[in-house]
């Protein structure tokens, strides 16, 4: 198998939350995303770039042969911007590799996704890929979800079905959550509800303690309810998750249970080399 690490360029050092972002998004472009890897998911947020930073970085001959699929408007972008030949699931319906961003990893590697509104086209992609990898920074490393995303599962709506949806789950003996809010665009913004890159609406639900220690529960709960498209959990999905810490290093925790500490900078970061 032919190396890539020749290929790769470093960019100017960054640190904090940033620098943990492209730590994470880096180890697992060098991991998984290898020359036998023709198509491939690119999922959406902050830590995203980062990703397409290091593919681009393995030079125009390996990714001429490649195609990448979107998991929205933002990730498309940075595809075309990238000079990386897009592509689509109904064109391509087994993809790879997919690796995206997440808001918020249990040591399970159970994920609430959807900061961003993206969660439906994410889940897609990483569904149909082989193996699906989440990155993110040290922050998004939790022993039980709730504790560090607190402003709920982003659940993606028919517009027509908001209103219901609301209700039932701030009723106590229907759905049950802590609180739910339509999400607004923010101010500055379009006036009224975030649309999604389908058209819908989205539904923050905060639940309670007992039940993020049963994410599963509430996706499948919440999935029965007529009018919800998809809820931002994902249970039993990604194969690794990597998180940058804020020393340099990367912790990666795999599905089996185990985790590892990928040490600081010469593995991570090769030295600087021909581009094509
Ligand atoms: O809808 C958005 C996605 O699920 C993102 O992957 C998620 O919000 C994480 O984004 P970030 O990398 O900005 O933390």
């Amino acid at each position: 198998m032919a190396s890539l690490s020749s290929n790769i360029v470093d960019p100017a050092p960054l640190s904090g939350i940033e620098g943990a972002k492209r730590l994470a998004a880096w180890t697992a472009v060098d991991r998984h995303i290898k020359p036998e890897h023709k198509i491939i998911g690119i999922g959406s947020g902050s830590t995203v770039p980062y990703v397409v930073e290091r593919i681009v970085a393995q030079g125009k001959e390996v990714n001429k042969d490649r195609v990448f699929l979107p998991t929205g408007f933002q990730s498309k972008e940075l595809i075309v911007k990238g000079g990386l030949t897009l592509a689509d699931i109904d064109q391509y319906t087994e993809l790879d590799v997919t690796i995206d961003g997440a808001d918020e990893v249990d040591p399970e590697l159970n994920c609430i996704k959807g900061g961003g509104a993206c969660q439906l086209r994410e889940k897609v992609l990483a569904e149909a890929a082989e193996t699906f990898i989440v990155v993110a920074d040290y922050r998004k490393n939790s022993h039980l979800l709730g504790t560090a995303w607190k402003q709920g599962v982003p659940i993606e709506v028919s517009p027509f079905a908001y209103a219901p949806l609301l209700n039932a789950l701030l009723s106590p003996n229907k759905l049950g959550a802590k609180s739910a809010k339509l999400r607004m665009s923010p101010s500055g913004g379009k006036a009224g509800p975030v649309v999604t890159d389908n058209g819908n609406f989205v539904i923050d639900a905060v639940f309670s303690e007992s039940e993020y220690k049963n994410p599963k529960e509430i996706l499948v709960k919440l999935k029965l309810v007529t009018g919800v498209v998809e809820v931002g959990l994902f249970c039993g999905m990604a194969k690794v998750a990597y998180f940058g810490n804020e020393d340099g290093s990367v912790t990666a925790l795999f599905a089996s249970g185990r985790t590892e500490l990928i040490g600081k900078s010469e593995e991570i970061l090769p030295a600087k080399a021909q581009e094509n």
